[in-house]
């Protein structure tokens, strides 16, 4: 019946519409999985209106065509409105959106960093000008599990079950600085011309390149040493920072060797190609303890502007006080953004370290309570933990529930005294208590005769101290010294946002004159 029509009307009627279904069934399954693939949520929201736009497009193409007689003979004298045509201006309008996103999606991926404004609705925050942290190195070596288990409490052991990385995974922290997390795939090739080296580099501030330490490295300092050329050539400030990955499946004694034998390899190599004065500095880390913390710690300091007036802050605050040791925390990724300038010995770090765990475990579960939350799943993201970390505050404070207060207040001895005889150390006279001047505070006293002392600073960070316990009998000196240092912390912070609004102000204003709406190239 096909091939029955006198002049094939039927035929190419099939052919048409088939193949048109094909090319459309091709576009909107490309365009899904794109689409799934997008975090940025003012990015998903164009697209969202975009599908929405088409929609309506579509409908009024059908009223138009379905209901012509209706519309060629409108009560009241009305005019045919037309709606073919305002089909027509919808599709376009639909068209060069889609454009102007497939292009957005594709610079992304090959890194550059574009941004899409409309009116004054910024749709993608990434380029603000916030320090950039890059992870790289070879397939597997443990750079997805890295940013999970530092910036997203993933537990080491389920980074086991992570994918491959695709594509560059950007990942905004926002915390007491706000910082970018970039995490590479394994696979990316900077020498493919469409990898822009000038806008990967140009602003970064450290390089964390990671090597699997329990693999063959030969390749992957093949890697580290033409990423550093790379990268120096672009950009003389970036910090380069190695991480020999995975030694917890190494002997103490292969690990040394292991570290000599990467640095002297690499050091030389640099100073092979001119490179002597490139910088590299080496870190043992593992997911599975808390050198990764700590590595990252030393790495996001050398971010940090402030540093110098932090440390000095806590060198005044340790010398009048007594004070053994003083950590700066960060609470919620659990690195130290800054410590006094005695030497650091990594069992101090661990052991406050683990004080914030325990504090958050309580808080999160009597504090919250407390309050009535209903969720347990703290800790997932940033958010979350902040919001626990406050929440907290809140807890002891309420009021409203004097019952329930009491009975946390009970629960948080008992849970320390647990966590005291699982750590073996921790003898029971721990108290908890909150200061009446909203914030968190606590402190344990330990078998040995060390006190911990941990009080909250601001939203993000707490102040943990090392001090014997003949010190702290004068406790009334270190709480009032402790008041001062965060009153001083106070100012380096204010000072800081003030200066930040200010700058942001004035970008803004500079964007505004240079376009109005549309794409946005940076780089
Ligand atoms: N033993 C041990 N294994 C680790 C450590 N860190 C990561 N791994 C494991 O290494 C494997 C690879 O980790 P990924 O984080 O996916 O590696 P990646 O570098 O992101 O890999 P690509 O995305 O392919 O570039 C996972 O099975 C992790 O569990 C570590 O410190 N010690
Ligand atoms: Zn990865």
């Amino acid at each position: 019946m096909l091939f029955a029509g006198p002049d094939n009307h039927l035929l190419e009627f099939v052919v048409f519409q088939s193949s048109f279904a094909c090319a459309v069934l091709t576009v909107i399954s490309r365009i899904i999985k794109m689409y799934q693939g997008i975090e940025d949520a003012g990015i998903k929201r164009l697209w969202k209106r975009t599908a929405l736009v088409f929609a309506a497009s579509y409908l009024l193409w059908n009223i138009d065509f379905r209901l012509c007689d209706v519309m060629q003979t409108l009560p009241l004298g009305l005019w045919n409105p037309q709606l073919h045509a305002v089909w027509h201006v919808g599709a376009a309008v639909c068209s060069y959106m889609s454009a102007l996103l497939v292009c957005h999606n594709r610079s992304e991926n090959m890194g550059r960093q574009p941004v899409m404004r409309y009116g004054d609705d910024l749709a993608d925050e990434d380029r603000e000008s916030r320090p950039r942290l890059m992870l790289m190195g070879l397939r597997r070596s443990g750079k997805s599990s890295i940013q999970r288990v530092v910036f997203h409490k993933m537990s080491p052991t389920e980074t086991l079950f992570l994918e491959s990385t695709s594509k560059i995974n950007k990942d905004n922290i926002h915390s007491f600085i706000d910082f970018q997390v970039w995490d590479f795939p394994g696979q990316m090739d900077f020498f493919d011309p469409a990898f822009d080296t000038t806008a990967i580099f140009g602003e970064v501030g450290a390089l964390v390149f990671v090597i699997d330490s329990q693999d063959d490295y030969m390749e992957a300092l093949a890697r580290l040493h033409s990423t550093v050329v790379a990268a120096h050539r672009v950009n003389p400030n970036i910090t380069f920072e190695v991480f020999i990955h995975k030694v917890d499946g190494l002997s103490e004694d292969y690990k040394i060797d292991t570290q000599r034998d990467i640095q002297q390899t690499t050091t030389d190599e640099l100073a092979d190609a001119g490179l002597e004065n490139v910088q590299l500095a080496f870190y043992l880390t593992s997911i599975y303890d808390h050198s990764i913390f700590e590595a990252f710690s030393k790495v996001i300091q050398k971010l940090i502007p402030q540093l110098p007036t932090l440390e000095n802050l806590l060198n005044i605050l340790c010398a009048n006080s007594g004070i053994e040791k003083a950590f700066l925390f960060d609470v919620i990724s659990k690195i130290y953004i800054a410590t006094d300038s005695s030497p650091v010995d990594s069992q101090s770090y661990e052991i406050c370290s683990d004080m914030i765990d325990v504090i958050i475990d309580i808080s999160s579960i009597y504090g919250r309570a407390a309050i009535g939350a209903k969720s347990q799943g703290y800790l997932d993201d940033q958010q979350n933990a902040a919001e626990d970390w406050t929440q907290q505050q809140d807890g002891h404070n309420d009021d409203e529930d004097p019952t329930g207060a009491q009975r946390s207040q009970e629960n948080h001895s008992q849970a320390v005294v647990s966590s005291g005889s699982r750590a073996g150390s921790i003898d029971n006279q721990s108290t908890s208590q909150s200061g009446g001047n909203h914030e968190a505070f606590s402190v344990i006293k330990m078998g040995n005769g060390t006190v911990l002392y941990l009080r909250e600073v601001n939203k993000y960070l707490a102040l943990i101290c090392l001090l014997r316990a003949e010190t702290f009998e004068k406790q009334g000196l270190i709480d009032y010294n402790v008041h001062c240092f965060k009153e001083a912390m106070d100012q380096v912070f204010e000072l800081k946002r003030a200066e930040r609004t200010r700058r942001e102000m004035e970008a803004n204003q500079m964007l505004e004159q240079q376009h109005h709406n549309g794409m946005y190239g940076h780089g």
